[in-house]
């Protein structure tokens, strides 16, 4: 099937519901570059905890921002703590301003790009090409966590995990810049029953439904 010039796919979800997962499989699958947004945050929060900068502060969260470019390959990026204090820091608007243009650019590339994170089709690439809001169910996300993290040689614990998901997925959602949410013209995918294989099938899918259609 023929391809559209600039292709841009906005994969949108709440944490460790797949969506990294299937956004480098379609980037794959079409020949494109591919951003995990996240890691952009989780940088900040990282920079912040080692700086020792306060948390609750917007103004010491935007000064993080200006040390990441040496954290984006860190092993830490991944810990649940990183990810707890990404998304108490990226509800500042400051700090969504301050990445919002790198992650324009990104999207901008004359092939296109997929995105993955919490607000690709609804802010950073309303115009995407293809949509998909990926999601499974609380449970199945922890289970998913504490897996990856137990694999890195990280030290957790089921329910602790499962306090973090729903505590991250009721502050990404309810905060007021840029709450997570499915954009109207985004592809629902649950991956509560699918296996990674199938997930990243019915994504490819999906998209390819929609190029079909425009
Ligand atoms: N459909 C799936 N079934 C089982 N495990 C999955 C599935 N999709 C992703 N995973 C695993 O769950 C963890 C979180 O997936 P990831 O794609 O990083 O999620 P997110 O980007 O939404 O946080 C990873 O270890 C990944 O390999
Ligand atoms: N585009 C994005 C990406 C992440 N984030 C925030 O950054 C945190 C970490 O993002 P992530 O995608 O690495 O988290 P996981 O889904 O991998 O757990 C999230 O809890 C969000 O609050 C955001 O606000 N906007």
């Amino acid at each position: 099937m023929p391809t559209p010039p600039s292709l841009v796919i906005a994969v949108d979800g709440p944490a460790a519901s797949g969506k990294g997962t299937v956004a480098r499989a379609l980037a794959a699958r079409f020949g494109l570059p591919h951003m995990d947004t996240g890691m952009l945050y989780r940088a900040v929060a990282l920079s912040l905890l080692r700086w020792g900068g306060d948390p609750d502060s917007e103004f010491a969260a935007l000064r993080a921002c200006d040390a990441i470019g040496s954290l984006i390959d860190d092993a830490e990026l991944r810990s649940e703590t990183v990810g707890g204090v990404a998304s108490r820091i990226s509800a500042y608007p400051a700090v969504r301003q301050a990445l919002l243009e790198r992650q324009q650019e990104f999207a901008g590339q004359p092939d296109g790009a997929v995105l993955d994170g919490r607000d690709i089709g609804t802010v950073i690439a309303p115009g995407a090409t293809a949509k998909l809001f990926v999601t499974a169910s609380p449970e199945v996300r922890a289970e998913r966590r504490v897996a990856e993290l137990q694999a890195r040689g990280m030290p957790v614990h089921y329910p602790d995990v499962l306090l973090d998901i729903r505590a991250r997925d009721e502050r990404d959602s309810h905060r007021s810049a840029a709450p997570l949410k499915q954009a109207a013209d985004a592809l629902l995918l649950d991956t509560s029953m699918l296996d990674r294989e199938a997930a990243v099938a019915e994504a490819i899918r999906l998209v390819e439904a929609r190029l079909a259609a425009v």
